[in-house]
Formats: C-alpha cells, structure tokens, sequence
C-alpha cells in the first residue's frame, strides 16, 4: 500500500466567519474595565490546546498592569500527562509569559488547581488587605472559567459546586458574585469573580478561527461542522493519522471519512443515508473529549519565530482589530454585535 501523505496545508474553500464578538461580550468587557479598581489579581484563562491563538488581545489592553496569572485551561485535552513532550511544550509556552505566573491546568486535577490556590496564597508580594483580595478571571468563551472556579472553590474551601459550567460557550452572561476560595487567618479571604466568555473583534487568520472554533470558543452553528472536520483531520493527521482506525484508514478526504463514521455509529437519515452534519459534529465531540488524540493545534516553534522576528507581526495589533470591527459593524450593524448567540 502506498505510504499515507498528509496534507501540508488547509486549502480554503469558501469564506470562514471572523468574529464572534457579541453584545454581551462588548459589556462584560466594559464592566471588567470599570470595576478594575477594586481587583487585585486577574487570572487569564487560555485555551492548552491553542495557547497562542486563544490569546485575546483585548485583556492585554483591558486589564494592563493589574498582577496577573496566566491558566492554560484543558490540560487534559493537550498532552499526555508527565510525557517528554507535555514537558518540552509547556516550557515553550511558559517562555512567551516571562513576567506572569504561568499555570497549566485539568480542572479536575487536584494537584494542578492547588498550585494556583498556594501562589495565591503565599505571593509575597501580593495584596494582604483586611478587606479581603479580590480576583478577576477572564477569557474567551467557554474556556473553563467557571469549571475552574467551582473546583478552586472546591479544593480552597471543600465547597461544592457554585457556578453553572456548559459544553457551549454563553453559559455565563453576566460578572458574578465573588465566590471565596481561601480562607486566611489574618482575615484578608480570597475571593474569585466569574465574567463572561470574551470574543475577540477580529480573528485575522481563518486557520486560526477555525481552531478557535474546535476548542468550542465559537457556538457550533456558526462555521459548518464538516469544514470544521476536514480542519480537525488535517490536525490530527500531522500528528496521528491512525487516531481514527476504527471508522477509516488514514485520509485527506473528510466525505468518505464522515460517510464511514456515521455507517458505523448509526448516525443514518431517512433510507439509511449517512446523516453528515449529525456525524460531523459527534466526530468533533469526540476529539473535544480527547478520544482522537491529545495534540496542540498551535506550532509553537512558528510562534517563537514570529516573536523573535518584529517586522513580522502576523496578528493585527489591538487599535488594528478595533478598527476592523468598527468597519464590519457598520457595514452590517446586526451581524456581530446582537445580544443573540
Ligand atoms: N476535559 C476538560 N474539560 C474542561 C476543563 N475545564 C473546563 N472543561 C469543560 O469545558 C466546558 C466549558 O467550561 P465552562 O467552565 O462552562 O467555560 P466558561 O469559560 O465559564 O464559559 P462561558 O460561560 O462561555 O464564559 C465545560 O463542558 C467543562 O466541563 C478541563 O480542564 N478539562
């Protein structure tokens, strides 16, 4: 049999939405600026399995100089736990924060969200206030925000559950009220505060909206489940082309793919025909629960290059994607900026 070649590069075949920014996220961001002044920490949650491209430029321009730690949410998801390459990537990643506390986190995982509770904890330098300290935590829709208040709050204090957690981004619409996660015996408590999931205004790149998208940032209605497949199969077959056995041999082609995968989990329409949207969109639930390996979908090494080089800035700065937004929203005044989702 001839050797499988994997694709090199995703061919766009039609145009790909680039923002997701909605009404909501436009005022959660605005009320985090506001209420800035009585925050002593802002926690950023990013996404372990796009680490560069669930970077929102907004915080960066929003919460400035505020003490920050940074939280690769869905560790799980990303590597295989302890391995050599878990280790070599997460000291790439930790590479590009140099001045924040970088944290890599499965929410479940006790070991990796007490190391989060004892920084905040014990950080010297930071605020021991009789009032109490205050936390922010921020990041784009659905990254696990909340997942990873309620298990701070449960392995700081052993309290159960206090915010509601979704498979879809949206769940949390407004900031809520400060939940404690350390109690201190000066008195000085921590307390954590949920905000909504922010999008970004323009996501320039369609690689990287469509990642963006498999991570689950974007309501699955808005880019078709199947080019998000033939994007999720063009991932997996850089790193593992034999990932998905059960239903195929490996392939560059995602019909005959999805066609196999709905046969064989009987995900058939009327007359038996293979129903595809319903089978794309089980497949990428499947990899969003680690079932179709654990990779990253970011090159970090393309990333380091980027850094190292300045003239090459292949992300719009923060005053260029504002503008670009200002420009789509005139354009179309209810595409991007509806209180919908
Ligand atoms: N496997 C895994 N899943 C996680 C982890 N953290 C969160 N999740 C899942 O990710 C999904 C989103 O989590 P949420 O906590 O609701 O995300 P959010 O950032 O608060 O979402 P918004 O309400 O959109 O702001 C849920 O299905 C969680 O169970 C993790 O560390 N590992």
């Amino acid at each position: 049999m001839a050797q499988f070649i994997p694709r090199q590069a995703f061919p766009h075949y039609g145009a790909i939405p680039r923002s997701y920014f909605l009404g909501h996220h436009r005022a959660g961001l605005s009320k985090m600026k506001n209420m800035l002044s009585s925050i002593d920490y802002v926690v950023e949650c990013r996404d372990y399995r796009a680490p560069v491209t669930s970077i929102n430029p907004l915080f960066e321009e929003a919460l400035g100089n505020k003490r920050r730690l940074v939280v690769y949410t869905k560790r799980d998801l990303g590597s295989i736990p302890k391995s050599p390459t878990q280790k070599l990537l997460e000291k790439k990643v930790r590479s590009f924060d140099p001045k924040s506390a970088v944290f890599f986190v499965s929410s479940s995982s006790r070991a990796d969200v007490t190391q989060i509770i004892k920084h905040l904890r014990d950080d010297a330098e930071g605020p021991d206030r009789l009032v109490g300290c205050r936390v922010l935590v921020v990041g784009m829709p659905n990254i696990g925000k909340s997942t990873l208040i309620n298990h701070l709050r449960n392995f700081g204090v052993g309290k159960a559950k206090a915010l509601k957690t979704g498979g879809q981004p949206g769940i949390t619409r407004k900031i809520a009220s400060p939940v404690k996660i350390i109690e201190r015996e000066s008195g000085s408590h921590v307390y954590v505060l949920d905000t909504p999931g922010v999008f970004m205004p323009y996501v320039p790149d369609a690689d990287n909206m469509l990642k963006l998208a498999l991570c689950g940032c974007v309501k699955d209605a808005v880019i078709s489940p199947v080019t998000l497949v033939d994007y999720l199969l063009y991932q997996i077959n850089l790193h593992d082309a034999q990932a998905y056995k059960r239903w195929s041999e490996p392939t560059n082609e995602v019909m005959p793919l999805l066609e196999s995968f709905a046969r064989q989990t009987g995900l058939l329409g009327k007359g038996g025909i293979p129903n595809i949207d319903s089978a794309a969109l089980h497949f990428i639930q499947k990899w969003r629960a680690g079932d179709l390996g654990r990779f990253i979908l970011d090159d970090l090494d393309a990333e380091q290059r980027r850094r190292d080089d300045p003239d090459q800035k292949a992300r719009l700065s923060m005053s260029q994607a504002l503008k670009v937004e200002r420009t789509t929203r005139k354009n179309k005044p209810d595409v991007n900026t509806t209180n919908s989702s």
